[in-house]
């Protein structure tokens, strides 16, 4: 493949691939490297630009990561970001701090110039920020192209030498202006022609399946949610009845989720199909755990011995695959990302497992996979399900899982799905969950004092899962919900709403 090339250097941040993902969205292909062998990797292949990363880590630090000034010198244009952007800086003579007014979230940015980078972007913008560091002094041979309020260098700019940087994150959704500067940096700066499309994806990924698995047998672990049945539909697409599917009913579905799934699979699938019922397993497992972290490893474990017995059941099966995506992967951690949380099918998995994994979304996201889905014709109403996380309602129950928490927000999530379907907003709203937060209150019911649960109600809008904002449910429906659930949910008195984005928090209370 001789397509243009953009090399994107990690440096750890949540966001890289959502990076790769909108160069790939502007039609240049684009690879990701860990900034230890970037400067090499980068001579070797000589990309038409490179992008840096954010990333957890503080410049100037000792160990934190670094490249050596050669890269700038080596005629290729470089858009820095945030952590990024720190680098660029301290590494041509800036000087970086740490900021004693922190940006975390929406923040306005005044764009007084128009240098190509900026092509077509307003002079008053919103961007999107997540950084306690600042570049104080821009180094020298750069002009200031973009500050905020509490940002002497919102972004700085080499035009000579084709040396960019910004402290927002352009590549999330809530810099609504960030694909636009993207694509400048492409075409205007790095002058690309934009030859690549992944309108092929899905083919190309059959194709590959097939040929990994040749004549050997397949497990998948089916969970009824969006990215394992796209996931089972490519991959029966490329091996048919080499493949069988393994839905678990581990105790913590939603209200009659398990018959629900077992009856989409059983009427509009044509794939081998088994439901495991093994509650009292994953509950035991879990009983007196409070941990958010070992709650998740627990429950990774399990499922993985439930696939292997599952497996020598059917004797010579050497794949499972398994429906995860690029957020399950950056969320647990990887060499230079910190562990946000560990998703069960990533960070925990045990490490004497017996299956050599398939994986056929790893690198994308929700809305990519979802237009995956559609294009293998996948049922519309599984394509657009909200999403529901393999531990279930055990990471919605904070602290210890017992049968009466497990209750408590099963039923109080019903309540909620059932008004937000009879409000229309199914679609509008990307995700929409009830949470027992563990606390209790004082209440007033039929003038006796009450002493109960408080239940949280969760609903966030999003594309991708990598941030969110809290959905505006209208009053009227919360009302209802709230009334609704206090009323029918015995044990419940009082009813709070989540109203926090992602960053800071995440979408999932563990
Ligand atoms: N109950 C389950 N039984 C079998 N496999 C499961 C189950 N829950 C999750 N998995 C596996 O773990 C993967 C990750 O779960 P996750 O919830 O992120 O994805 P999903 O359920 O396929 O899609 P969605 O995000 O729409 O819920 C799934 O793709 C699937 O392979
Ligand atoms: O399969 C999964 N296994 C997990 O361990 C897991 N944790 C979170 N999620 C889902 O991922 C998306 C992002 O969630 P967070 O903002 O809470 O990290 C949201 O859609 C979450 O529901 C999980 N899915
Ligand atoms: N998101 C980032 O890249 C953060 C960079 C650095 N850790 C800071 O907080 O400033
Ligand atoms: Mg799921």
């Amino acid at each position: 493949m001789n397509n243009e090339l953009i090399m994107i250097v990690d440096f750890g941040g949540q966001y890289n691939q959502l990076i790769a993902r909108r160069v790939r969205e502007a039609s240049v292909y684009s690879e990701v490297v860990s900034w230890r062998n970037a400067l090499e990797k980068i001579k070797e292949k000589q990309p038409k630009g490179i992008i840096f990363t954010g990333g957890p880590n503080s410049v100037y630090l000792e160990n934190a990561p670094t490249l050596d000034k050669e890269i700038f010198e080596l005629g290729i244009p470089v858009l820095g970001i945030c952590y990024g952007m720190q680098l660029m800086s301290q590494v041509l003579g800036g000087k970086v701090e740490r900021a004693t007014q922190q940006e975390y979230g929406k923040i306005k940015l005044n764009v007084p110039t128009s240098t190509g980078l900026f092509k077509s972007i307003e002079d008053q913008s919103q961007c999107w920020m997540s950084h306690f560091d600042y570049v104080k002094e821009a180094p020298a041979g750069f002009e200031i192209i973009a500050t905020t309020d509490n940002c002497p260098v919102a972004a700085m700019a080499n035009v000579e030498k084709n040396l960019y940087a910004v402290q927002f994150h352009a590549e999330v959704e809530h810099t609504p202006f960030g694909r636009q500067m993207i694509k400048n940096f492409l075409y205007e700066v790095c002058d690309c022609a934009g030859d690549w499309n992944m309108g092929d994806y899905a083919a190309n990924m059959i194709e590959s399946i097939k040929q990994k698995v040749g004549d050997k047998k397949v497990l998948c672990a089916l969970s009824g949610g969006v990215d394992s049945s796209v996931a089972a539909t490519m991959v029966h697409k490329a091996v048919g009845n080499q493949l069988t599917c393994i839905f678990v009913d581990h105790g913590l579905l939603r209200k009659n989720e398990g018959d629900e799934v077992e009856k989409v699979f059983a009427e509009q699938f044509h794939m081998n199909f088994i439901r495991v019922d093994c509650a009292d397993r994953f509950l035991g497992k879990l009983r007196g755990v409070s941990d958010p972290e070992k709650k998740r490893k627990i429950i990774g474990e399990e499922f993985i011995r439930v696939f292997e017995e599952e497996a020598n059941k059917l004797e010579g099966i050497d794949f499972l695959v398994q429906g995860t995506v690029y957020p399950d992967v950056i969320e647990s951690g990887t060499d230079t990302a910190e562990v946000i949380k560990s998703h069960h099918n990533v960070g925990g998995l045990p490490e004497d497992m017996q299956f050599e994994l398939i994986e056929p979304l790893r690198d994308l996201f929700k809305d990519e996979v979802r237009r995956v889905g559609e294009e293998i014709e996948v049922p519309s109403h599984i394509v657009w399900r909200q999403p529901f996380p393999g531990p279930g309602l055990a990471i919605r129950v904070l602290g210890e899982i017992t049968d009466e928490a497990l209750h408590l927000v099963r039923e109080s999530d019903a309540i909620l799905r059932d008004e937000v379907k009879k409000a229309g907003l199914e679609r509008d709203i990307w995700q929409y969950f009830t949470v027992l937060p563990n606390i209790r209150s004082v209440g007033v019911m039929g003038d006796e004092r009450t002493y109960s649960h408080a239940i949280g109600i969760r609903a966030v809008t999003s594309i991708d899962g990598m941030t969110s904002d809290w959905a505006r449910i209208p009053y009227e429906v919360l009302d209802k919900i709230s009334s609704r659930i206090v009323n029918e949910v015995q044990g419940v008195n009082r009813i709070l709403y989540d109203v926090t984005s992602k960053p800071p928090s995440t979408i999932e209370w563990e």
